[in-house]
């Protein structure tokens, strides 16, 4: 049996992973991918060609990058939904506009035009009956000092020159922002309670953790009773 059946998991299920930058999206999307033998979708920083720009001027990129951003998540969402499932998503479409555009916009680095008219791509496009959300958001909590060691020890020259006051306004966002998530079912987890470098078994401590989560969502169990 393999890890996927052994923790009940669907092969069509798709699992996007939430969380602040540095807090370990990607290693984790990765090592979850591998042993559900699972399709990855991941955020391409090396080819985003908004992204440096935007960290030495937020007021002149922010919106072009939002809506690189989004085009480039409802592209990947496409994708998915064309393979029928069985997908690990590096960060959340919701958080682009939950926490980015909304935090560039009351930091004043982003215009209320802009804000608006992003906004309401982002929600003719994503927020309708017929977007389909994921099966689970994992949701990465860290504390703050850990977080921002991640970030200076990736070492990605952009996030290390910017002012650490930035990562902190966010750090907060991402805390307000998941208490108030209701789009999909949440998984929460610490990034303390598992070492996927040194510690072997615990990526099964959170597939277990994940199967719990899915088997006890209603939205899962509908899933299942109409195939
Ligand atoms: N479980 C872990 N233990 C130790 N270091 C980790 C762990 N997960 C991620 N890292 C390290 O933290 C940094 C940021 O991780 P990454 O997965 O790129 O974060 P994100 O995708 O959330 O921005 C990387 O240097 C990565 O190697
Ligand atoms: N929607 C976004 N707006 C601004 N910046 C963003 C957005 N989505 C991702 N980013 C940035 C943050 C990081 O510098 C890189 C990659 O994020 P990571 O959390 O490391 O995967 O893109």
């Amino acid at each position: 049996m393999n890890l996927r059946e052994k923790y009940h998991i669907r092969n069509d299920s798709v699992i996007t992973i939430a969380g602040t930058v540095g807090v370990g999206k990607s290693t984790l999307t990765k090592a979850l991918a591998t042993s559900l033998n699972f399709k990855t979708s991941f955020e391409k920083v090396d080819t985003n060609p908004y992204l440096e720009k935007f960290y030495d001027d937020f007021e002149r990129w922010s919106f072009h990058l939002q809506v690189y951003f989004l085009a480039e998540r409802f592209k990947e969402q496409k994708r998915i939904f064309e393979y029928g499932g069985g997908f690990i998503q590096d960060r959340s479409i919701y958080e682009d506009t939950g926490i980015f555009a909304k935090m560039h916009y009351d930091k004043g680095t982003m215009s209320p035009t802009d804000y608006e008219t992003y906004k309401n791509l982002f929600d003719a496009m994503v927020m309708t009956p017929y977007f389909p959300h994921p099966d689970l958001l994992i949701y990465l909590d860290g504390s703050f000092d850990e977080v921002v060691s991640r970030i200076q020890m990736r070492g990605r020259q952009m996030e290390k020159d910017t002012p650490v006051s930035y990562w902190e306004e966010m750090y907060k966002r991402y805390n307000n922002w998941i208490d108030n998530f209701n789009a999909c079912p949440i998984l929460r987890i610490n990034i303390s309670d598992y070492d996927l470098i040194k510690q072997e078994n615990s990526i099964e401590q959170i597939l277990e953790k994940v199967g719990h989560s899915l088997q006890h969502s209603s939205r899962y169990t509908r899933k299942q009773l109409t195939r």
